[in-house]
């Protein structure tokens, strides 16, 4: 099994590539020699390497900067998405996207199934929706892989973000009001290998089990991590920045479930991860 994927040195493309299953060859490069808005580039790259499936995990994630910044967003994540799902058309290849819980307006009550409305109520949410439709269109082999809150040892995430944040200040302010799905990147990467080895193309939730508002994932990965630090539970109306998430951006794990694909509770996910982190850190 031969497999391209896109954004290899993010937080996706790194576990894809670590957790590899025997017999399979990766190939996962970054922006720089990888960049989805050079269709033609892309082409070439995806002549030369002949894969068998294109995992697309590259993409625009800074939230914030996609609000800002609409133009790049779209070129990047739904322009680029187009590119990708013509060049595996072309080339017979199938096709993973992977996308997000902000496509969701968070309005409902309950988790998000696959097939509930799509309502993107910021750009990256917008774009990626975008990038989803032209997978669509274009590619029939595709699986659309729909993810929440990725955190992995050394990316740039909130797991990261909390701990260098505990260890500059006493006390921190944590959004209480916003759910979503904390999900590790290593089990994510380990539910796509179970998910494209049966041809079941479609739309899935591949998040870790349970959910939890940002202010709960603080709390717990300060509990895990044995650090003492105040947290104080803020409405997300008291935290300034460009984009506004969905309030409920929890996701159903239905369509993966329904295949025996389920991964673990996110609580054992970050004690995991943490415990890795740890063990990574220089003594
Ligand atoms: N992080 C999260 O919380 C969530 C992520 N997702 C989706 O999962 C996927 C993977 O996310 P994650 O691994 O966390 O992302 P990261 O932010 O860790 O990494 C993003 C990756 O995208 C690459 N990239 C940026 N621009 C381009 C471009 N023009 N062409 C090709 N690659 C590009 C980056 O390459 P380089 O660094 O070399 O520039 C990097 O490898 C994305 O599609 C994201 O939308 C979905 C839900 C939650
Ligand atoms: C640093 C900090 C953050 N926060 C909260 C508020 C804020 O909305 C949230 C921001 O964390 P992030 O920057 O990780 O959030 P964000 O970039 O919105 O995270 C999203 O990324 C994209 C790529 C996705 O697809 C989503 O699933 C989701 O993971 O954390 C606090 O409440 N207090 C703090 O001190």
């Amino acid at each position: 099994m031969r497999i391209l994927v896109t954004g290899g040195t993010g937080q996706v493309g790194r576990a894809l590539q670590r957790l590899a299953p025997p017999g399979y060859s990766i190939v996962a490069p970054g922006s720089d020699r990888c960049d989805v808005t050079d269709f033609d580039a892309f082409i070439r790259l995806v002549a030369d390497e002949q894969p068998d499936v294109i995992v697309h995990a590259g993409a625009m994630t800074d939230v914030d900067g996609c609000e800002r910044d609409p133009e790049r967003a779209f070129r990047i994540n739904a322009t680029g998405t187009q590119h990708v799902a013509a060049a595996a058309q072309q080339f017979g290849a199938a096709l993973v996207y992977l996308s997000t819980n902000y496509v969701f307006d968070g309005e409902a009550a309950e988790p998000y199934h696959e097939f509930a409305e799509r309502r993107p109520i910021n750009v990256y949410g917008r774009s990626k929706l975008a990038g989803e439709e032209a997978v669509r269109a274009i590619a029939p082999r595709h699986y659309i892989v729909r993810t929440a809150m990725v955190y992995d040892e050394t990316g740039r995430n909130f797991v990261n973000t909390m701990l260098r944040a505990a260890a500059e200040r006493p006390s921190l302010t944590v959004v209480a009001d916003q759910r979503g799905n904390p999900t590790y990147a290593g089990d994510l990467a380990a539910g796509i290998y179970r998910l494209i080895e049966q041809p079941a193309y479609g739309t899935y939730h591949l998040v870790n089990e349970g959910s939890a508002s940002w202010y709960e994932w603080a709390t717990e990965i300060f509990r895990l991590a044995e650090i003492e630090t105040r947290v104080e539970p803020i409405p997300a109306a008291e935290w300034h920045r460009a984009a506004r998430p969905p309030a409920n951006g929890v996701l159903a794990n239905t369509a993966a479930a329904a295949l025996g694909i389920t991964l673990p509770p996110w609580q054992d996910a970050l004690a995991r991860c943490l415990a890795r982190r740890a063990a990574l850190q220089p003594a």
